[in-house]
């Protein structure tokens, strides 16, 4: 890749940023640069200081050394404010947006006071035409689709004309169809002269639409590429420094009898907005691993909820763990049958995000070694947390940091193992590698396959197909609250599985237990 492009400076460039958290660079000297309407990606595994140098470019966080140059004169950006108006353009992977305002209202609340409502709305049709991004200035944002709603977030930045648009991890919530719908706007965009910084986890997207990639290791770049003549196996190799290897299946998955059963579970919507569960009946069986698939938001975190007893159900009856009924048990004692959980958000949820990784081993262990008559004995908490980011790779920043420190990727596989380490009987994960980096993704996939192999009932909720296909012994489409009925993942297709996820094949509340 030219650092400079023949018709003079790149649009933006970044020489020698470093930026140091104690004892830890996480980027080192990083030089990148990005001409106007590049599409460029930028990779690396969980921890490899991505989304450090974005929050620097986008001006949230000061790097410790380095310039930044735009269109070759020095900037300094001391907030997102002033990045904006330098043309910097940011679509985070979390949405913030009011669900009970419109589209139009949620698009002006963002703007500068410049922006009327009825400017707002003549130029959200304007962008919608020319980008293909189809939005009802008047619709209510709870009655919009994931797509939906990163379309408000992409127009909301397009009315300030950017010129560069960074987006992290965007097609993580879409469907296929709704990621192909996104390559083509962003294909637009580029050819209008709008450079895009794409961050990424999803290796062929990335040989889709990008022209070039950096690749970060350790928060050094490793290589600048174009990812177009690169295998997506090869560009995983540079980004981890050797060869990923396919999850193996070992021996096939020999069920044992119901470890989870779930009988006509019906609740109502939690929020204003949630979804209702109707009638789902479900068994997992001892030595294997069923799947959930489905499209965010049709019933996952509600079956979550009802499963790990956050919310609990009317009748006892309508959730079985390990022979016992524990509809109307809480969580704690659905763990002390031996059943562990992890819920899709790490940071808050699954994680305090404050307290140090040992401390946070006390969510799930606290009736285990970790505490005795109440008190926490803190050298087995320590002991405990230093085995889970042994046994699962956790790259942190010092011993025993907190939670929030980690990566993503790494906060997630100190979350999973601090739960497998327990040798649950019964394990039940939603979204177990979302925004996780395919090595990483590899490791936590194993572990499912292996605690099923050693005889657990694993239950994956996840919104990735390829996920599901690899991992799963039988699997079962959530739509609208509804649960399809559970196959044996080879009697699937990844149309069948689209055609569920869409309610169009819509089969229901069989119990089909092998
Ligand atoms: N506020 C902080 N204090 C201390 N260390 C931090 C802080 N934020 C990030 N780090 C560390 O900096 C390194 C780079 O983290 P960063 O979040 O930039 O990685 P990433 O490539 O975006 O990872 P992921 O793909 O998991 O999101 C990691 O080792 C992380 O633990």
């Amino acid at each position: 890749m030219a650092d400079v492009s023949p018709s003079g400076s790149p649009l933006v460039e970044l020489k020698g940023i470093s930026k140091r958290y104690g004892d830890l660079l996480a980027n080192d000297g990083i030089n990148l640069a990005i001409q106007p309407g590049e599409i460029h990606a930028l990779l690396g595994e969980n921890g490899a200081g991505k989304s450090t140098l974005v929050k620097i470019l986008y001006g949230v966080i000061e790097p410790s050394a380095g310039q930044i140059l735009w269109e070759g004169r020095p900037v300094s950006l001391s907030s997102p404010v002033e990045a904006r108006a330098l043309g910097l353009g940011m679509v985070f992977q979390h949405f913030s947006l009011f669900d009970e305002l419109t589209v139009a209202e949620n698009i002006a609340v963002a703007l500068t006071d410049d922006w009327d409502l009825a400017t707002v709305r003549s130029k959200l049709g304007d962008i919608s035409r020319a980008y293909g991004l189809a939005l009802e200035p008047d619709r209510a944002v709870w009655t919009l689709s994931a797509g939906e709603r990163q379309r408000i977030e992409i127009v909301r930045c397009l009315l300030q004309n950017p010129r560069l648009l960074i987006l992290d991890e965007p097609t993580s919530v879409l469907t296929p169809q709704e990621a192909e719908h996104l390559f083509v706007t962003l294909d637009k965009l580029s050819a209008d002269g709008c450079a895009i910084l794409y961050i990424s986890h999803k290796l062929e997207e990335v040989r889709r639409l990008c022209r070039s990639a950096t690749i970060l290791r350790g928060g050094r770049v490793v290589a600048s590429i174009d990812p177009r003549e690169r295998s997506a196996r090869d560009i995983a190799a540079l980004m981890v420094g050797n060869e990923i290897g396919e999850v193996r299946t070992g021996t096939p998955h020999v069920p044992k009898g119901a470890m989870l059963t779930v009988s006509k579970l019906s609740m109502p919507a939690g929020g204003l907005h949630g979804q209702a569960l109707e009638d789902i009946n479900l068994v997992a069986n001892a030595g294997e691993i069923v799947g959930i698939a489905g499209i965010a938001g049709n019933g996952q975190s509600e079956l979550f909820a009802a499963l790990s007893g956050e919310r609990l159900a009317d009748k006892a009856d309508a959730v079985v763990i390990a022979g016992k009924t524990c509809g109307t048990i809480d969580i704690d004692n659905r763990r002390r049958l031996g059943a562990a959980f992890v819920p899709e958000e790490r940071l808050g949820h699954a994680a305090a995000p404050t307290h140090r990784l040992s401390e946070n081993t006390l969510i799930s262990h606290a009736a285990t070694e970790v505490s005795r008559s109440g008190f926490i004995l803190l050298n087995a908490a320590r002991r405990l947390a230093t085995a889970i980011i042994k046994a699962f790779d956790v790259r942190t920043p010092n011993g025993d940091p907190q939670a929030r420190k980690l990566s993503g990727g790494n906060l997630q596989k100190f979350v999973i193992g601090r739960e497998i380490i327990r040798q649950p009987k019964l394990l039940i994960v939603d979204q177990p590698t979302w925004g996780v980096d395919a090595g990483a993704a590899r490791l936590i996939r194993q572990a499912l396959v292996d605690l099923a192999g050693e005889g657990s009932a694993v239950v994956v909720i996840s919104q990735d197909l390829d996920e599901l296909f690899e991992v799963a012994d039988r699997m079962a489409v959530i739509h609208q609250g509804r649960l399809s009925a559970v196959k044996p993942v080879n009697e699937w297709t990844k149309e069948a599985v689209g055609l569920e996820m869409l309610g169009i094949a819509q089969t229901q509340g069989a119990v089909h237990a092998v």
